[in-house]
């Protein structure tokens, strides 16, 4: 059960290609939301600050859907032209959509539920509240026993990748093209949201946010100047990268062939930020569907905590998506589930927020290595990297309760000797994961260069994030006048990262004890050899 709530997969995204050397980008690594119940007061840093974000007249969700209006899209997109450069974020505004809505509005929540209940949802145990965690969360309006049953939402209220569009042109399009899961969600999300009454989602997407919450949604110069310390600053940009890639793909090679059936005011890039943080959010893999990937409403109204265990999943005995409670609650306090194992950048990165200090026991922080290009052995080490998929530098991640076989393996070619070049291949493999087996390497005359190098890593990254830590607030520009709003953003980015970055350090602060505790015991215990060594030669002489 903690297995399947691990939910980081592997897309595999590629339209067929006409031309292989130009490649499709996405992201290999994706977050799904798994479900799980809660914590007590599993404050997050997110909860201190409402953002204000840009707001519209929210569609009137409970029109009557006229059938004949199908596939005659609004144009509803705000975006403005892009200012954005090759990867898409050195733009000062995030584009925003009209669809969605602000999500302190409880309004569209109700219309939801009532069109859920409508729609075959059965009568359920919790409600959409406004809560102290996550904005908005289902909380217990009855008790619930620990091991209970609930949600149950039937298969036809769920959305993925074979869900009927409400315009079928252009969904063939897509499936002529072969286009992937994720993407074609995300296109499918944009299609309906632009059909709005005319789509049966259009309650469903009337209540989803406006603006999702993930590092999709910070600009380039936001994440260079709030993340500069921290190594999911990379993965943020990583992934804007992968994301503009495949919009830019599917532009280029469907969109903007077929304008009629895919208009730039709604297929856009501003629109698919949205439907890709409404993804990353959102979406749900289900393990006993063959790990499907979902839109769940009404499940995708709880909130997590790293503190429970229970996730969602397809029921047979029910035919309904459910989870399982993993602890008691009473009727008024919020029921929470797990987004699986993440740390908190992963969270930040996905979903926008920071867990409270000391509640993340999946917490990591990434580290990145490099092999030294004065090495003499660079080539071969850097060769042996390679063929194992990795590269230079590379992350790994250090928990509060250690590191990785894989980073001890990395550390271990990177301090190795040329006489050891007959070994490089297996210190590569293991570094990758990709060995035979989870093998923990011991070069004793290597280890403690070893643990030096990783040391010497730490120990640059703390300078980093104590610079940033120390300098926050009087390293950031103040001298431009900026409204409420973007002063109610500044604010909730700085507390996010202020929060992200003291708990990444926290994590080096304790491999920093470890490593340097351990480097002096092997020294004295080296020391003491010594002695004892040389006590023996004034004997014999
Ligand atoms: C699946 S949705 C949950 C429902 C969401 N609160 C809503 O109102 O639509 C995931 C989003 O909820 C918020 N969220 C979930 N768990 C949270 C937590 N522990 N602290 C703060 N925000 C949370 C984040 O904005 C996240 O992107």
């Amino acid at each position: 059960m903690a297995e399947a709530s691990v939910t980081f997969f592997s897309s595999s995204f590629s339209i067929p290609n006409p031309n292989p050397k130009k490649t499709l980008n996405f992201p290999s690594i994706l977050p799904v939301l798994s479900i799980s119940t809660s914590l007590k007061h599993p404050q997050a840093s997110r909860s201190f600050f409402t953002p204000s974000l840009p707001s519209f007249p929210a569609s009137n969700p409970n029109t009557r859907r006229s059938r004949e209006n199908q596939c005659k899209f609004r144009v509803v997109s705000v975006s403005s032209p892009s200012r954005s450069g090759s990867c898409g974020i050195e733009r000062e505004e995030v584009g925003a959509v009209r669809w969605g809505c602000d999500i302190d509005s409880s309004e569209n929540a109700s219309y939801l539920k009532r069109w859920l209940s409508e729609n075959g949802l059965p009568p359920q145990k919790m409600a959409i509240e406004r809560v102290e965690v996550g904005e908005r969360g289902l909380v217990a309006l009855k008790n619930i026993r620990k091991g209970e049953k609930l949600l149950f939402v039937p298969p036809s209220l769920v959305i993925d990748a074979n869900s009927e569009w409400s315009c079928p042109e252009v969904g063939n399009v897509l499936k002529r093209n072969s286009v992937p899961d994720w993407p074609l969600l995300a296109t499918y999300l944009i299609s309906e949201a632009s059909l709005m009454e005319s789509s049966r989602w259009n309650e469903y997407i009337s209540a989803l946010p406006r603006q999702p919450y993930s590092l999709l949604h910070w600009t380039r110069s936001e994440l260079d100047m709030y993340l500069v310390a921290s190594e999911i600053r990379e993965r943020a940009i990583e992934r804007i990268t992968d994301v503009t890639g495949t919009y830019n793909d599917l532009n280029l090679r469907i969109f903007s062939k077929q304008r009629d059936l895919f208009p730039e005011e709604v297929y856009n890039m501003d629109t698919f930020r949205w439907s890709f943080g409404i993804l990353f959010s959102r979406l749900v893999k289900l393990p006993s569907m063959d790990g499907r990937v979902t839109l769940v409403p009404w499940a995708d109204m709880l909130n997590h905590s790293s503190e429970v265990e229970t996730f969602l999943d397809y029921d047979k005995s029910s035919q309904g998506i459910v989870f399982t409670t993993d602890r008691s609650y009473q009727p008024g306090e919020q029921v929470f589930i797990s987004y699986g194992k993440k740390s908190n950048g992963e969270l930040l990165l996905s979903y926008g927020f920071v867990s409270r200090e000391g509640t993340n026991p999946n917490d990591s922080v990434d580290v990145a290595m490099s092999i030294n290009k004065s090495d003499p052995c660079y080539v071969e080490k850097v060769e042996a990297l390679m063929k194992h998929g990795l590269s230079t530098p590379q992350r790994f991640p250090l928990q509060i309760t250690g590191w990785p076989l894989e980073l001890m393996a990395y550390a271990y070619l990177v301090v190795s000797p040329p006489n050891m070049s007959q070994q490089y291949e297996e210190m590569a493999a293991v570094a990758s994961s990709k060995g035979t087996s989870k093998k923990n390497l011991k070069y004793p005359e290597l280890e403690e260069q070893a643990l030096q190098f990783i040391l010497d890593c730490c120990e640059s990254s703390i300078s980093k994030y104590t610079k940033f830590l120390d300098g926050i607030g009087s390293n950031i520009d103040n001298s431009i006048e900026i409204s409420r709003k973007q002063a109610n953003r500044k604010l909730l980015l700085q507390q996010l990262a202020v929060d992200l970055c003291s708990r990444e350090r926290r994590i080096l602060f304790r491999a920093q004890y470890i490593l340097r505790r351990r480097l002096r015991d092997m020294r004295t215990g080296e020391l003491r050899a010594l002695t004892i060594l040389n006590g023996f030669r004034k004997l014999f002489k």
